[in-house]
């Protein structure tokens, strides 16, 4: 079985219809502006009819041969774009594996939703590495500055030039890996040579479209029935879905104590996701990463990764923008087989779905206030809690406004670490909470206080009227 060819169906087929079209017509008008036909237009034609200089010109004959030859190009980068996986040498293709679902194998991002990020100039992150025959980490290794930041260097701009080590993803220096059956859990994808702590291992490629396009795909994908969830967040605005369209990575499986990592790197001004060993792996070891974050799928899978400290389930957070479901509930071998894990193995994070489809964290025990109010000896000390329970309330709900607003960022953070968040985003989370955890001090505070002791009252206030029965009560 071929397992590079795509699915077949019409928005596939339209989509390369379209790119194939687009391309063939874009080279088609590039060459007619800057065209070597133009040297045939202008170049003496045979004579038909002898005029006085001793040429004719036949242009009509030449625009139709440009049509005809357009036409032929426009035609030529379909058939391409239709049959790409059989072009793409690519030694992992070369397996022929039984069972492997189809889906178009790709070994760089595929941008049919966007435009390609064209670097500026002015925007090429350049190092100060100077290359020492004799120190091989000189040529940007550990201690180069686009290294510590996760920005690959650009080829002629790296000071380094050919000796530069920091192109990994642009040379696709990837491990040696292999597919197998991973017990369970479909296939999974084997180191075939040892891996050290640290290294590229090879880059996740897919479709890169926007969160909004994601959310829709991964419930189209639901309702096709389709368990296998491949798409992860790029960065705070885009996703990357290897459902359809991918390379090896699509294959690695869920660990919760995984041997690599996911991480978000910067090449030549787009940002790209690659896996790293996180340990030494040695060979015929399953390679794993954690996915830990928003998970694109409208159910929850029950993890198999056999890790003594399992948390339970695939993904670090559901979506909010589907109701939580549990996988193992259908009866299908897959996700089925087994005790419903006890609560205690859930998510570590419980979110709640608000009315605006956004996600915010669950409360935890609450005090009723005004219940506690009512108990207080004086009005002040009433009046007190209950103001300070307005402005809680204030801030939580701000707290979830901010949250809803950054979201995206949070996820970033969640997958990739705080290197990747923008401080303004970083300083208003931080803001929202802290004024949400003073609000939340100063009503338990204010409760105790009064409880424990409460104020003064004057004389009078204190003097028992006979027969008030509210004195009773306090
Ligand atoms: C990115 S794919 C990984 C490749 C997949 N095993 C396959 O055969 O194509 C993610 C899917 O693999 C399965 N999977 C990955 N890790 C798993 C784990 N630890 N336990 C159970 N299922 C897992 C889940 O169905 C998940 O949706």
């Amino acid at each position: 079985m071929a397992w590079s060819k795509g699915h077949k169906g019409r928005p596939e087929a339209w989509d390369r219809l379209r790119s194939g079209l687009a391309k063939g017509f874009q080279f088609f008008i590039s060459s007619a502006l800057f065209n070597p036909f133009s040297i045939l237009q202008n170049a003496p034609k045979p004579l038909t009819e002898e005029d006085e200089t001793g040429f004719i010109e036949e242009p009509a004959v030449i625009d139709s041969h440009m049509i005809t030859l357009g036409i032929w190009i426009c035609c030529l980068y379909v058939w391409i774009d239709g049959n790409r996986g059989r072009f793409v040498k690519d030694e992992k293709l070369d397996q022929q594996i039984e069972g492997v679902p189809e889906f178009i194998h790709i070994n760089r991002n595929d941008f049919s939703y966007r435009k390609h990020i064209k670097q500026k100039e002015n925007d090429i992150a350049i190092c100060e590495c100077k290359y020492k025959a004799n120190d091989p980490d000189s040529a940007c290794g550990e201690r180069c500055w686009n290294v510590l930041t996760s920005i690959e260097c650009t080829p002629r701009y790296c000071p380094c030039s050919i000796h530069c080590k920091n192109q990994r993803f642009q040379k696709r220096e990837y491990a040696k890996t292999k597919l197998f059956r991973a017990e369970g859990r479909g296939w999974g994808l084997l180191a075939t040579e040892n891996i050290k702590a640290g290294e590229f291992v090879m880059e996740y490629c897919g479709e890169v479209i926007s969160r909004t396009e994601a959310r829709g795909r991964s419930q189209v994908y639901v309702s096709q029935g389709l368990k296998d969830v491949y798409i992860i967040p790029l960065n705070a605005r885009e996703c990357i879905d290897a459902t359809k369209k991918g390379n090896l990575a699509r294959f690695i499986n869920h660990s919760c104590q995984p041997n690599c990592e996911t991480m978000k790197w910067s090449v030549l001004g787009e940002d790209r996701v690659g896996i790293f060993a996180l340990r030494n792996i040695s060979v015929g070891t399953e390679l794993t990463y954690s996915y830990n974050f928003e998970w694109y799928s409208g159910a929850k899978v029950r993890c198999l990764c056999g890790a003594t400290r399992c948390s339970g389930f695939l993904g670090g957070k559901p979506c909010g923008f589907q109701e939580d479901s549990f996988a193992w509930e259908k009866n299908n071998e897959r996700y089925s087989g087994g005790d419903k894990p006890s609560s205690s193995l859930g998510p570590k994070k419980r979110l709640k779905h608000d009315h605006n489809g956004g996600s915010r964290p669950l409360p935890g025990k609450q005090v009723d206030a005004k219940y506690v109010a009512q108990f207080l000896a004086s009005k002040d000390a009433q009046e007190e809690v209950l103001k300070n329970e307005e402005e809680r309330k204030e801030a939580l709900s701000h707290l979830a406004s901010v949250y809803r607003e950054i979201e995206p960022a949070i996820e970033d953070h969640d997958m990739y670490g705080p290197a990747n968040v923008l401080t303004d985003v970083a300083e208003q989370w931080i803001g929202a909470s802290c004024r949400k955890l003073k609000a939340e001090f100063n009503l338990h505070s204010s409760i105790i206080r009064n409880l424990i002791c409460p104020p003064q009252r004057a004389p009078e206030d204190a003097k028992p009227s006979a027969g008030d029965p509210d004195h009773e009560i306090k």
